[in-house]
């Protein structure tokens, strides 16, 4: 499905075909041909236009494909086809939506290597990286595959034989809007609540990271959902407008930055609508200084460093107690130094580059303030050019190290959302948690520390709706994952996320004759 030059007679593909074409892919050769619109269970050309837009490899600066982006109409259309599979999907039984779930969730298994090739061409990220990341997608499916046969209501006993039941039902057409750092696990964090509920999706990529989405569509039809239960619309601000007003949408579920996430719910108020908002973040880590040392500094790498540092829960706010700072920031900045950059599909590469040109000259732009407000560079923070020629008008910088921070410096109260950590040193555990929460964001935190009672005393009193003890940034679909303050609200995996795609009825059943006040 995705052409290269010789490649383009083997569309469509079966999967079994699919590592051949794979292995065929490196960097600098991928481009899409096909319409990226998905809807009523093919590729479809969007009907109408608000506009076009150029999808990158990141690591080569290439335009890898050029699309239209969905108009009004379209978007209706989308929705329209959404609706009409509602109608057979929500009939199901939990167990039926469970088996195609699994199904489905399989099919990304065995399509990994290819689902996350094509992740790395558009995202940058290391192709690692890129499997964790489908691994925690299927695995997702499987999760909610799971609770689908599950749900239930209850059965409440009243007076007189009298009783009341209440049924967990689906909200019907949810709309799914994505940010581009997680393209793939992203659509699959929406998509498998929401239909395991009983729901249908229209969901809209980021217009810099559109490709993948499209494969998990493909996986949906095949695994055998009714046609148009999950469709795609590409497209920025205006189609995401479009979705976010149409009357049929019954939710909105949105990953991105807060001002959007702002006018999201302004516009969702309009309707009535409820809206999942997993916003930006400025986490803080805190070191103390009796932490096992070498867990410590490999969990600040984990904090900072995944995906180029384009990370929404990140701890780039690293606090270290004194007695151990110089020690963790020597410890940082060797191994900081180590981590290779450069192709981002090669496997030995763990940092390839930012999503694109204008992203790199931001975070480079904070760094640069930094020095100004008196933070020192203790490594990167500048340009990187790869020796391979192919990969010279990639967007790569050197992951950076900064100490002597404060808490009023922009690098240390603005997201970067690069690779650019913060150090930052405290004495005692009262002032680091008052600095720790001194901001308006509360998306993750994490604390380092042996002493049990402390971790549990300092994570009740962190203002961050996912916090981690000796670890940082793992993503385990049973755990609910969303933020406090300007980070959002409502969650994402867990069994929690059932209630965010699901609306409760209940039904009060007479058993006597009706006592009337008239
Ligand atoms: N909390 C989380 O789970 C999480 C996960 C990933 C990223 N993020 C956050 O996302 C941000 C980076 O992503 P981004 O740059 O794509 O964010 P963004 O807010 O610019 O865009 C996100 C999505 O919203 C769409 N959009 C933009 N304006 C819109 C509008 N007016 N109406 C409807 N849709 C609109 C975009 O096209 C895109 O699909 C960072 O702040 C990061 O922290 C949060
Ligand atoms: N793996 C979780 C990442 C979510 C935020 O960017």
């Amino acid at each position: 499905m995705f052409l290269r030059a010789g490649l383009a007679g083997l569309s469509p593909l079966r999967h079994t075909l699919r590592p051949a074409l794979v292995a065929a892919m490196s960097t600098g050769t991928f481009v899409v041909s096909q319409p990226l619109n998905y809807r009523g269970g093919a590729r479809v050309d969007p009907v109408d236009a608000s506009g076009t837009e150029k999808a990158f490899e990141p690591a080569t600066g290439r335009v890898i494909a050029t699309f239209t982006c969905s108009g009004e109409k379209e978007v209706n259309l989308a929705v329209q086809d959404a609706k009409a599979a509602f109608k057979i999907w929500s009939q199901k039984s939990g167990m039926e939506r469970c088996r195609i779930l699994l199904e489905a969730a399989r099919i990304i298994r065995d399509r990994k290597d290819e689902i996350a090739t094509v992740e790395t061409i558009n995202n940058g990220k290391s192709i690692f990286e890129a499997h964790w990341d489908i691994d925690t997608s299927w695995q997702c499916l499987e999760y909610y595959a799971g609770l689908a046969g599950s749900m239930a209501g209850e059965h409440i006993q009243l007076p007189g034989g009298s009783f009341g039941y209440t049924r967990r039902e689906p909200l019907g057409v949810c709309v799914g809007i994505g940010a581009w750092n997680y393209p793939f696990q992203i659509a699959c964090w929406k998509s498998a609540p929401a239909l395991a509920c009983g729901n249908a999706m229209v969901f809209k990529p980021s217009p810099f990271t559109p490709v993948s989405t499209l494969l998990l569509a493909e996986v949906y039809t095949e695994a055998g959902v009714p046609p148009g239960l999950f469709n795609v619309v590409q497209g920025g601000a205006a189609t995401g407008q479009f979705l976010c007003q149409h009357r049929d949408v019954a939710k909105v579920s949105f990953t991105g930055s807060v001002p959007t996430g702002s006018k999201i719910m302004e516009m969702s108020a309009k309707g009535i609508k409820p809206v999942t908002l997993e916003l930006g973040g400025k986490s803080p880590l805190i070191i103390f200084s009796d932490c096992d040392m070498k867990n410590a500094v490999k969990g600040a790498l984990m904090a900072n460093f995944l995906t180029q540092g384009e990370v929404c829960c990140n701890g780039t706010r690293v606090f270290v107690q004194k007695e151990i700072l110089d020690q963790f920031t020597e410890e940082v900045v060797k191994q900081t130094q180590r981590i290779k950059i450069g192709d981002p599909l090669l496997e030995d590469t763990r940092m390839g580059p930012l999503i694109n040109r204008p992203h790199l000259e931001r975070v480079l732009g904070f760094v640069k303030v930094a020095k100004e407000q008196g933070a020192k560079v203790l490594c990167g923070g500048d340009l990187y050019v790869p020796e391979d020629p192919k990969l010279k008008d990639g967007y790569y910088m050197r992951p950076c190290v900064l100490a002597n921070c404060r808490d009023d410096m922009t690098c240390v109260k603005e997201e970067i959302f690069g690779p650019v950590m913060s150090i930052l040193s405290f004495d005692t555990e009262a002032e680091v948690l008052e600095r720790a929460n001194d901001t308006t964001f509360g998306l993750a935190a994490g604390v380092f520390t042996r002493d049990i009672q402390r971790a549990h005393r300092v994570v009740a009193e962190l203002q961050a709706g996912m916090c981690f003890i000796n670890n940082y940034n793992v993503s385990p679909v049973e755990l609910p994952f969303g933020g406090y303050k300007k980070s959002g609200f409502g969650r994402e995996n867990g069994r929690v996320t059932i209630e965010y795609y699901s609306q409760l009825k209940t039904v009060c059943v007479e058993m006597g004759d009706v006592e009337s006040a008239f």
